[in-house]
């Protein structure tokens, strides 16, 4: 049985773009109680003593990137390290895409200025070499840019109500860059892809297949 505190449950991280149902997989594994979910802290974001920082980032990107995406890694780096009860720990997203998606994206479009970009990047590598944060498999939730963008509309966040395609786009390339093409970017574990542009209906298959590898490498892992 594992201890309180397991510092080193089978971490899973949990990747692909917005709108391409990281939050409904997640939810997917809420039936199973060997594993704890960490989904993405966007309510973190969106009030920060009160400041919406995912709508100042959208409505002045130049202006509130580097903040908002400070902000972001920090909460990250809490989900990485919190200790959980369980062998097993699925994450939202990670300081990972933090770096390698949007960190990379906002400095390619100049959003982020390079002296800014140059300390994000510092953070993640000092991050990288001082603390330990444990990945063991990649899920990614591959999806096409046109689909997630018509669920973004249909989902109505507010505050990205107008992401244009061409950002879903450019998003969408990185993540292939990094887990499928791998040209630019580490890659911390192995990567299991899922077609997440199914609906609803017909994704509960899909995921029933990441479901058996998900457990059986806890599996593996665990009772090493
Ligand atoms: C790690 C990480 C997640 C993340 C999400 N976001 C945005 C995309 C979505 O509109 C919203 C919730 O994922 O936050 C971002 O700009 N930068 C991020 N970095």
């Amino acid at each position: 049985k594992m201890n309180a505190s397991n510092l080193k449950p089978f971490t899973v991280l949990v990747e692909g773009n917005i709108g391409s149902g990281k939050t409904t997989f997640l939810e997917h594994f809420q039936q199973f109680e060997d594993i704890t979910l960490l989904t993405e802290p966007v309510e973190e974001w969106r009030n920060l003593k009160g400041w919406n920082l995912l709508d100042l980032m959208y409505k002045d990107p130049a202006k509130w990137a580097m903040t908002f995406q400070a902000y972001v890694s920090m909460t990250m780096l809490d989900m990485h390290r919190r200790p959980t009860s369980t062998p097993v720990k699925l994450m939202e997203r990670s300081l990972y895409s933090a770096r390698y998606c949007f960190v990379e994206h906002m400095m390619r479009q100049g959003t982020l200025h390079p002296a800014q970009f140059a300390v994000l990047d510092e953070w993640f590598r000092f991050i990288q070499r001082e603390i330990p944060i444990e990945a063991d498999l990649i899920v990614y939730l591959k999806t096409t840019p046109s689909v997630v963008h018509e669920r973004i509309k249909r989902r109505a966040r507010s505050e990205e109500q107008c992401v244009p395609l061409s950002y879903i786009e450019e998003l969408h390339k990185l993540h292939e860059d990094w887990l499928v093409n791998r040209t630019f970017a580490e890659c911390p574990a192995p990567v299991l892809m899922i077609d997440a542009d199914l609906d609803l209906t017909q994704i509960t298959e899909e995921y029933k297949k990441s479901e058996h590898q998900i457990l059986r490498r806890a599996v593996d892992v665990v009772m090493q």
